[in-house]
């Protein structure tokens, strides 16, 4: 079961309209379909050994950091789980599929608002900004499957900051029946815009207790 909760339920507006006051990319962005977002937050931290979307490194809880981030430029944001995880704030909770992966997270996101488009980031990247998040909603293609970064070294398509088109539930679904797993190669094999980083560092991830210790803003 996909459990989707709605605290307050919002009046949105036919048209995604975003003013963001305070960086020198505010400008006002229209788009035709609505923008929700999509902090994953539903893997088992393994190597870190404790919830990624807990840690503190903004003086808040990572997941909250990134639900305040989106807030302004989507009309709504979930945090994405697993059944044995729970968060205060507006969640989806991830399908029971044979399949565990970030797939299952985007994939039970558009089973619950198919007609949207979804801005899907991981909890694990502290470096990801205002800025960050501007510049890739000022370059959305939404004539294209997705609008994702470039890997800088590996040019292969980032799939944990990405914006999914509407479209891409329909490919989607075909991946998860086929119970392939990675975005990243779906991503591949569709019309996708690719963005250049503008800077390397804002993708980066903190996977490991060591890296988190080691880790500056
Ligand atoms: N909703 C959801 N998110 C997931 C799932 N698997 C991974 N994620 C999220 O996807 C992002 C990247 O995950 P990884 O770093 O590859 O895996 P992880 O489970 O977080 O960490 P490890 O167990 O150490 O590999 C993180 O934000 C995860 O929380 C899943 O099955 N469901």
């Amino acid at each position: 079961m996909t459990e989707v909760r709605h605290p307050k339920p919002e009046i949105q507006n036919p048209m995604t309209e975003i003013q963001n006051p305070k960086s020198e990319s505010s400008k006002l962005i229209a788009h035709s379909s609505k923008l929700k977002a999509l902090i994953l937050s539903g893997g088992k931290s393994t190597r870190m050994g404790t919830e990624k979307r807990l840690l503190n490194y903004h003086g808040k809880t990572q997941e909250q950091y990134l639900y305040d981030l989106l807030k302004p430029f989507c009309d709504e944001v979930f945090v994405s789980i697993n059944a044995n995880q729970q968060t205060e704030l507006p969640y989806i909770q991830d399908l029971e599929l044979s399949v565990k992966s970030p797939i299952v997270g985007i994939f039970s996101a558009f089973q619950q608002f198919p007609d949207v488009a979804w801005l899907v980031i991981a909890c694990d990247m502290p470096l990801v900004s205002e800025e960050t998040i501007a510049f890739l909603i000022n370059n959305r293609n939404p004539e294209k499957y997705a609008t994702a970064f470039e890997n800088p070294e590996e040019h292969f398509p980032e799939p944990l900051l990405t914006i999914f088109e509407a479209k891409f539930f329909e490919p989607l679904q075909v991946f998860i029946q086929q119970e392939k797993k990675s975005t990243m190669r779906l991503l591949q094999s569709l019309d996708i815009e690719l963005l250049q980083i503008p800077d390397a560092k804002m993708l980066k991830n903190i996977n490991t207790a060591e890296e988190f210790r080691s880790f500056q803003l």
